[in-house]
């Protein structure tokens, strides 16, 4: 196991950032840590780096006990969102500084930064200035440099987290197919479901210092331990008490179902191919379901009409009242 995480727990002054959090993240995968903000990610990975230390517990890195360790001792690189790579210096020294200060023989280090440079796609830019790539170039520069010296561990955070939603998209799919061409074990932070479930092999979620479930992509989408999984990882909606997918409502315009939830439509609002509806009950709660354009047309879903709502069969939903299990 890669890197084991016991019993930590760090306090700033009264504020708990991590309480008692226990995790192993394995060899060779892409992890995500995700949560929203101020929910800690960072300060663990801090903690995993040796940037900061935990109160108590402790972290083993490939097994070894890394808890009093200095990060230069930890074989870990890390990529951090406004990662400063050395403006003076070429894409190429900038690679080839980590490897130069261990004293690697010259042609090592020029095969190794001709290799990595390749592998960021960055090998005709090799002797521009960092001032002359695209905020999406430097990250990968950054990767690069990070890799150089070939950790056991890649730490990033946020590191797309300042270019914009193209760049960003992009970067994530490099990142995957990188990721797939290296296997060096990557923790990564990041707040977008979205990108941790596109990229990541598995997901700790982390919400006010704990952790909130582990699982890889489908489970967390399939099989929420937590309403506040569920909410993070996805839109829900309340219906009848219980958290649903907008898009595991059936909506009905004659009631079908003998026990369903009768209401009015309230609002109709037309994105892209979907439909997004919203009920008000008669109990007087507002649900939103998702229909496909052709479906809601067909059932003439309109405002004023008369509705019954029904969970889908196979609809994952988690009670609204559950709360954080220990
Ligand atoms: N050096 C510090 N001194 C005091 N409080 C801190 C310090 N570092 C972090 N915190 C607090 O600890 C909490 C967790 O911070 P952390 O950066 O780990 O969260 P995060 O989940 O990474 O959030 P974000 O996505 O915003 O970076 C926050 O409430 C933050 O204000």
């Amino acid at each position: 196991m890669s890197i084991e995480i016991k019993n930590i727990n760090k306090t700033f002054g009264d504020f708990v950032a991590l309480e008692d959090v226990n995790l192993t993240i394995p060899t060779g995968q892409l992890t995500a840590l995700l949560g929203p903000s101020g929910g800690g990610k960072s300060t663990l990975l801090r903690i995993i780096a040796g940037l900061d230390n935990a109160d108590s517990g402790t972290v083993e890195i490939e097994g070894v006990n890394a808890t009093s360790l200095p990060p230069q001792k930890r074989n870990v690189g890390f990529v951090f969102q406004h990662y400063a790579v050395f403006k003076h210096m070429t894409v190429a020294k900038n690679v080839a500084f980590g490897l130069e200060i261990r004293k690697r023989p010259k042609a090592e280090v020029k095969a190794r930064v001709a290799e990595l440079l390749e592998l960021v796609h960055l090998a005709q830019f090799a002797n521009r200035l960092p001032s002359q790539l695209s905020g999406g170039q430097r990250q990968r520069l950054a990767l690069a440099r990070a890799l150089a010296v070939e950790p056991t561990v890649l730490l990033l955070d946020e590191p797309f987290g300042a270019l914009d939603a193209k760049v960003r998209k992009e970067l994530r799919d490099w990142l995957r197919r990188l990721h797939d061409e290296v296997h060096v074990t990557t923790v990564f932070v990041t707040h977008d479901q979205e990108e941790a479930l596109e990229v990541a092999d598995e997901i700790v979620v982390i919400n006010q210092g704990r952790i909130e479930q582990v699982g890889s992509p489908d489970q967390l989408y399939d099989e929420p331990a937590t309403d506040f999984v569920m909410s993070f990882l996805g839109e829900v909606t309340v219906l009848d008490g219980q958290l649903i997918r907008p898009h595991d409502i059936e909506l009905s315009v004659s009631p079908v179902h003998s026990a369903g939830v009768e209401g009015t439509v309230a609002r109709v609002l037309r994105v892209g191919f979907e439909v997004r509806v919203t009920v008000l009950t008669d109990s007087g709660e507002e649900v939103v379901v998702v229909l496909t354009r052709t479906h809601a047309r067909n059932l003439g879903v309109d405002v004023g009409k008369h509705v019954w709502l029904n969970a889908a069969a196979g609809a994952i939903s988690v009670s609204a009242m559950r709360t954080v299990s220990a």
